[in-house]
């Protein structure tokens, strides 16, 4: 009888001891992640940019409590310093809000255009790469958002580790007149990556956008021309506008050398992904990690797609927005459009170098 007692509750105490390992180990998991999130790794996926304005406030009492260190982390011609101290309480350098995990820095390269060209694509490819990091929504901040300050706009960053190149990606920027300048005061040395489509196709594919928005919108034509008997073309509506690339770029070459561009076909980046990639990791001096082996063409989408997109296993194509039908457009409407962009795509090829072949 005393034996089987003690067998009994030797059983209990194996089992209680179980489940007190099973509570300790629990635990230790709980704490682990609880240490892994406080240090900003819980938030690799992209937030809509309003989340990370919310978050603002506590980081500006983040900072306050981090002592803010030059960050050594960057390859020379990353690394950057904003040349114009006259910015309030601006940075004098791109120190960083740092902690264990990384810190958050000025991007040291920026897609700046162009609306309906392929920017998205780009980014999305891009981030495939694990020395790039970037932020998921459009910022706007060199036009929308500028008088918020260069600490929020920073704030908005994904943190990066040493070697990791920062990236955002806004189109708008390319047309807004005061956006060369004010990137220009945040860094000189900031890397600009137009992504470029013929206009003629951006324009309606930017008609498009507006049209799935507006039902009731008018026709392409009517918006088009400001006389369509007399086939005058409206330049001030801004599908039309966007295309007039080298006025635009004229505008950034104010400030910034032409070698500080890299102008990325929005065609090629369709046809050839791969190679429109290695152009660009190479502007970027990015080890070419993007090759064909990460795209594959979906042919119900007809276009290329990512085997295997950031922070997923599996493969996935960009969102219903992107890459939809275009309404027909008379043949007649689009030649004139053609006629009109030729001589500013021609003043456009000169300036880069680069003959697109729109014309
Ligand atoms: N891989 C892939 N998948 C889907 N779509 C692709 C891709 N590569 C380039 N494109 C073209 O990108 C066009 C949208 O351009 P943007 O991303 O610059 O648009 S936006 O300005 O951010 O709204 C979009 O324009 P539309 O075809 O008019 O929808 C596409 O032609």
């Amino acid at each position: 009888m005393g034996c089987s007692k003690w067998r009994a509750a030797l059983n209990l105490g194996h089992l209680r001891g179980q489940s007190a390992r099973s509570v300790f180990l629990t635990m230790i998991m709980l704490l682990t992640y609880l240490f892994y999130c406080l240090n900003g790794f819980c938030e690799s996926l992209p937030r809509p940019v309003h989340d990370q304005q919310s978050r603002h406030v506590k980081a500006v009492s983040d900072r306050r409590a981090a002592s803010p260190t030059f960050s050594a982390s960057q390859t020379s011609t990353l690394q950057e310093e904003p040349s114009n101290a006259s910015f309030g309480d601006a940075p004098s350098n791109n120190m960083s809000i740092s902690n264990t995990f990384g810190s958050k820095k000025f991007p040291q390269a920026i897609i700046i255009g162009v609306k309906k060209g392929g920017t998205r694509a780009l980014l999305e490819f891009l981030r495939i790469h694990p020395d790039v990091r970037a932020v998921g929504a459009e910022p706007h901040f060199f036009d929308r958002f500028y008088e918020k300050g260069l600490d929020w706009y920073r704030n908005l960053m994904p943190r990066t580790l040493e070697g990791q190149i920062t990236m955002e990606k806004t189109p708008s920027y390319f047309i807004t007149k005061e956006a060369p300048r004010r990137v220009f005061s945040m860094s000189r040395h900031t890397k600009l990556i137009v992504v470029v489509r013929d206009p003629v196709t951006r324009a309606v594919s930017d008609y498009t956008q507006t049209l799935s928005k507006s039902p009731g919108l008018l026709s392409f034509q009517n918006l088009a021309f400001r006389n369509l008997t007399a086939g005058l073309i409206d330049t001030s509506w801004s599908a039309v506008r966007i295309g007039i690339y080298s006025k635009h770029l004229d505008n950034w070459l104010r400030f910034f050398p032409l070698s500080r561009f890299l102008f990325v076909s929005g065609e090629r980046l369709v046809t050839d992904p791969a190679g429109e990639m290695g152009r660009v990791q190479d502007f970027l001096g990015l080890k070419r990690v993007v090759t064909d082996k990460h795209f594959y063409f979906n042919q119900t989408k007809g276009f290329p797609c990512l085997k295997k997109p950031e922070g997923s296993s599996r493969p996935r194509c960009l969102g219903k927005s992107k890459g939809r039908p275009h309404p027909l457009i008379p043949p007649d409407v689009l030649l004139r459009l053609r006629n009109f962009y030729r001589p500013f795509n021609l003043k456009f090829y000169q300036i880069t170098g680069h003959n697109f072949g729109w014309d």
